[in-house]
């Protein structure tokens, strides 16, 4: 088991002081090397689930254990990936890639190796010495899942990391990710407001309900082995799945049992 929440509850003070629940009694567990994708409507808490999960806040109550360790503070074992690249603007790509590295130690001559073959594994081989400046929206979350990668943590958790991007690029950064995942290995937590997106990349679908959040329902999702040029979005079994999630999104019940 690579992730495993108990009973988590977290809480904010609201502007009145008031006390706002953001998250309630949410248990959940991640396989290793899984590819678990969690969708919800706007506000129902899962950045706060992401952040809890990274370590950047601590929980009111429960407990997050990643890999056997309970989570206490933000760790180089948890790549992180957010909707605005945070890119340092006066680092070209292999300076950014290469940041995390710097603190485990390495030289620089390995660091930059290193760098240079997670910018090779997201298709940026020819863009090392560009600034962000320089590159598109698509090739700036590029950089930023290399530099997440490059370190090699052992979970990779992405708050909706297309959400900024034109459609086209979406759909085919989608498709880079799982490829990256299938070379990688990694454990991935994926947080969208998009089913489609969901459905694309999850082996399994979390639904959140409306704050406070709790997991409503889990669905398992085929991942859809396609040739090159054909969308998954285009197979009856892909429509099946996205009006099942779009019901238990909108409170309604799983429409069928989907056999392979
Ligand atoms: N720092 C904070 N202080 C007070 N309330 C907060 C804080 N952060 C989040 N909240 C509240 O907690 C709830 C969950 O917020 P969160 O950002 O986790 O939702 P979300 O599902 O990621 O939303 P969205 O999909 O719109 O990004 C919201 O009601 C929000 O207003």
């Amino acid at each position: 088991m690579a992730i495993k929440v108990d009973n988590l509850t977290h809480q904010f003070k609201g502007n009145r002081n008031e006390t706002v629940t953001a998250i309630s009694n949410l248990s959940l567990s991640v396989e290793k090397g899984e590819f678990f994708v969690i969708v919800g409507p706007s506000g129902c808490g899962k950045s706060t689930l992401l952040d809890l999960l990274a370590g950047l806040q601590l929980p009111t109550q429960g407990r997050i254990v990643v890999n056997g360790k309970q989570v206490s503070k933000p760790s180089l074992t948890r790549g992180f990936v957010f909707q605005q690249y945070a890119l340092l603007p006066w680092r070209t790509t292999i300076e950014n890639v290469a940041i995390g590295l710097e603190e485990l130690g390495l030289k620089r001559k390995e660091r930059l190796a290193k760098a240079a073959s997670y910018i090779e594994l997201v298709g940026l081989k020819g863009f090392e010495e560009t600034y962000p400046h320089q590159l598109s929206g698509g090739m700036k979350q590029r950089v930023a899942i290399a530099r997440s990668l490059a370190y090699d943590p052992e979970v990779l958790l992405m708050d909706e990391p297309f959400g900024a991007l034109d459609a086209q690029t979406r759909e085919s950064l989608q498709l880079e990710l799982l490829e990256i995942w299938r070379k990688t290995n990694k454990t991935i937590v994926f947080i969208t407001h998009s089913i489609d997106e969901a459905i694309v990349l999850g082996q399994r679908v979390a639904v959140m309900s409306q704050r406070p959040g709790r997991i409503s329902h889990i669905v398992d999702t085929p991942l859809f082995e396609t040739k090159k040029k054909e969308d998954p979005r285009s197979l009856p079994a892909f429509a099946m799945h996205r009006q099942n999630v779009w019901n238990l999104l909108h409170g309604e019940e799983e429409v069928y049992a989907w056999n392979e």
